[in-house]
């Protein structure tokens, strides 16, 4: 598509008006951006704090109204950044006083429902052109993928929303709201299950991962950051993208089968038929990349981002059930992860990351095929992990909000007092990482 010309582009910044309903993170993020990019930015929360968020973003560059009423009636495109689970109840309430002839559009992390609603709500008048930035509000945007969704919409609206979010500077990827619910079901949804069930895990077998010599080395830190960092988060975040979008449920579901028959194999110790279906699901994800390929991570590379407070030890091999199971059940969907790196955000790349590594270093996949069946030391983790995995695969395919919220902040409770320390070193790691993955490209 043919984009706007510098003249162009200023004139539209004269003449639209930009409005964010809900200033959480990521809408505070995109208003703050928007409006640093010259562009006119009105946004609202929740009418009953109107006070406090005009005082937290008095030095911004947008304006806070009172409700979203008073955004919809002067905006020419309306990003709606709300709770997932209330986006019907929302839209609902503000699409009736949206501009005529405006451009709607969300930023939930399903598109079903909330595409959903806007057809169920406005006008058809108003066009629609959804967004999704693939990364949480404190990663840079640049370079990250961020899907723009041409739902109902003339080319030239849709020109207008992607020279908007130009300023991002994310990379733009193209879907239909179909599309990038079937893909996000697996970057996200799943992936957020593997590393809640390994916090689960840990607070169920009451231990602290990082105070324990068991875990210790790259792939090690890579599931405690990741781990803590979706605990430090918003339980509604999680909640909505996978209790909301129905292909997230076949797949979780498949990943704690996956787990559960690992693990069982495990137990009996059938050795041989855990190698065979292991090699097979290998073949399947991996078939294309060799064994001299140049790994997107390594234990090395990884290593130095400890919480440990003590210098480790040597590397404990582990049975590694989470990054088993993963692979398992991609081969079991028919699902090539690779496939998916469009949509794909930097806890999704850091889970395939680790997981292409295990089975992608021979010894490495055999010494933990080894581990799994004869020894014992990693089984109650494992044991509990199995559980937790079928614990949220239940909890997300019955749609149970407030179970979820529940399970989720017990765990959170238990993590909390590493936070801070946590989201630092992890935040050290993705840089790591993501600079891997932009020389790997380049
Ligand atoms: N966090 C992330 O990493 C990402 C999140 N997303 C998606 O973006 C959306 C927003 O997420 P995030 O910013 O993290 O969540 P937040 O909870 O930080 O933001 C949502 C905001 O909407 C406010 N809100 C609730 N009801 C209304 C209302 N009637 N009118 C105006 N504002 C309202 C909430 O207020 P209150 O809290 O008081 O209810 C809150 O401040 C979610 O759907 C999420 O799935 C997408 C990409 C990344
Ligand atoms: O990277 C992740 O998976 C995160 O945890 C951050 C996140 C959460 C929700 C989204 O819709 C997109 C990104």
């Amino acid at each position: 598509m043919v984009k706007f010309t510098v003249e162009e582009e200023e004139k539209l910044k004269h003449e639209k008006t930009i409005g964010i309903i809900g200033l959480g993170d990521m809408g505070a993020l995109y208003a703050k951006r928007f409006s640093e990019a010259g562009w006119k930015v009105v946004g609202c929360d929740r009418e009953d704090i109107f006070n406090t968020t005009v005082d937290k973003f008095k030095d911004e560059k947008f304006t806070v109204l009172k409700n979203g009423h008073y955004v919809s009636r002067i905006s020419d495109y309306i990003i709606y950044s709300v709770e997932a689970a209330n986006i019907d109840k929302i839209v609902s309430l503000y699409g009736p006083s949206t501009k005529f002839g405006a451009i709607v559009g969300g930023q939930t992390s399903c598109k079903a429902p909330e595409v959903a609603a806007f057809e169920n709500t406005l006008p058809s008048d108003i066009e629609i052109v959804s967004v999704h930035s693939l990364h949480g509000p404190k990663v840079s945007t640049t370079g990250q993928p961020l899907v723009l969704i041409q739902h109902r919409a003339s080319d030239e609206s849709f020109k207008f929303v992607e020279c908007l979010v130009s300023c991002l500077k994310s990379k733009h990827v193209y879907l239909s709201a179909k599309e990038h619910d079937k893909i996000t079901a697996d970057t996200q949804a799943v992936t957020h299950a593997a590393f809640l069930s390994m916090g689960v895990a840990w607070k169920s077998s009451n231990q602290y991962p990082w105070e324990t010599p068991k875990w210790v080395g790259g792939i090690e830190n890579a599931k405690i950051n990741i781990s803590l960092r979706i605990f430090s988060n918003k339980w509604h975040v999680y909640a909505g993208l996978s209790i909301t979008n129905p292909s997230a449920h076949d797949q979780v579901l498949q990943y704690s089968k996956s787990t559960s028959e690992l693990f069982r194999l495990m137990i009996q110790g059938k050795k041989s038929e855990l190698r065979e279906r292991l090699l097979k699901a290998k073949d399947f994800v991996f078939h294309h990349i060799s064994e001299t390929n140049d790994l997107l991570l390594d234990d090395d590379i990884l290593q130095k981002y400890s919480l440990s407070k003590v210098p480790p030890g040597g590397r404990h091999p582990n049975s590694h059930l989470a990054l088993l199971a993963i692979v398992d059940s991609w081969y079991n969907l028919g699902i090539v992860p690779y496939d998916h790196i469009i949509c794909s955000t930097p806890l999704f790349r850091i889970f395939l990351g680790v997981t292409e590594y295990l089975f992608c270093t021979p010894e490495l996949l055999n010494e933990c095929i080894e581990v799994a069946v004869d020894d014992v030391s990693f089984r109650e983790e494992d044991l509990e992990f199995t559980i937790a995995a079928r614990n949220w695969a239940s909890i997300i395919t019955f749609g149970n909000f407030e179970l979820y919220k529940l399970e989720f902040e017990k765990t959170q409770k238990f993590f909390q007092p590493m936070f801070s320390e946590a989201n630092a070193i992890g935040n050290e790691m993705i840089k790591t990482i993501l600079e891997r993955v932009r020389e790997r490209e380049s």
